[in-house]
């Protein structure tokens, strides 16, 4: 058999999910948005939630916005992988499409907090990659939740209000980026994404190549 180099890498290796996280207003989504635009080979688990939907949101693309009794089906019928209450909404990522996305080599991106971080790191830590995202300062989180003009001030303030406690979880991820410049720290996003494609045991398609090479 002839030992030609894999010319495709997509087919040649295991999809990986890349979590991003962070307290609210520090930039994730804007981040999650840049990295959609620019790279085919990354898809986003669409999460449901009982949140109301913002304005400029889409149902199915943003979110699936379900009622409380539709959430608690959903529980009940095992259709999450991980499910949390954040802000007093709840949130879970649905099964479905993305197993079969991974095995396909495709990656799966999610933002979804600490908790379900745990989650999914008990249940898929092979595929897991975990990137925390820190605001500048907490004024600078404060101007941006403000200036994102989505939230009612109650709510900003619940949402300042847990910035520490969701900060103080920092610790159990594997990358952290300061989102001050959003370039600076998208491009930081994608090397981290880059440089975890790489890795030997995500390339599963070179192990026939390697097998050639030592056969001579
Ligand atoms: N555990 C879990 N958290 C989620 C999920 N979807 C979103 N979240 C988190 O819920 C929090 C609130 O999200 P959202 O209401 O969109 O506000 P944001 O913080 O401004 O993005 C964020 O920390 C998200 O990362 C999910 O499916 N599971
Ligand atoms: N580096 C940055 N500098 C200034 N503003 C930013 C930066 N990153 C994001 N923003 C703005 O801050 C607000 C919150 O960002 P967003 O991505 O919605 O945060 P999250 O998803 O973490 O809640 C948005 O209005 C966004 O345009």
């Amino acid at each position: 058999m002839p030992n030609t180099i894999p010319h495709d890498d997509t087919l040649h290796r295991r999809g990986l999910m890349l979590i991003l996280s962070s307290p609210s207003g520090a930039g994730k989504t804007t981040i999650a948005r840049k990295l959609l635009a620019e790279d085919s080979e990354i898809a986003m688990s669409v999460s449901a939630t009982t949140r109301p939907m913002r304005e400029g949101e889409v149902d199915g693309k943003d979110y699936f916005f379900v009622d409380e009794a539709e959430f608690e089906r959903m529980v009940d019928a095992s259709e999450f992988y991980e499910w949390a209450t954040v802000f007093g909404n709840r949130y879970g990522t649905p099964k479905a499409h993305i197993r079969d996305r991974l095995k396909a080599g495709g990656d799966v991106l999610f933002d979804i907090d600490w908790q379900g971080t745990q989650q999914l790191f008990q249940k898929a830590q092979a595929d897991v990659v975990r990137v925390f995202i820190l605001p500048p300062s907490l004024a600078e989180l404060n101007r941006r939740l403000t200036g994102r003009g989505t939230d009612a001030p109650d709510v900003i303030d619940a949402r300042m209000a847990r910035a520490q406690a969701e900060i103080s979880h920092w610790d159990g991820y594997d990358y952290v980026v300061i989102n001050d410049d959003v370039e600076g720290c998208f491009e930081k996003v994608r090397e981290i994404l880059a440089a975890e494609r790489m890795k030997r045991t995500r390339q599963t398609g070179l192990i026939d190549f390697v097998r050639g090479l030592m056969a001579g």
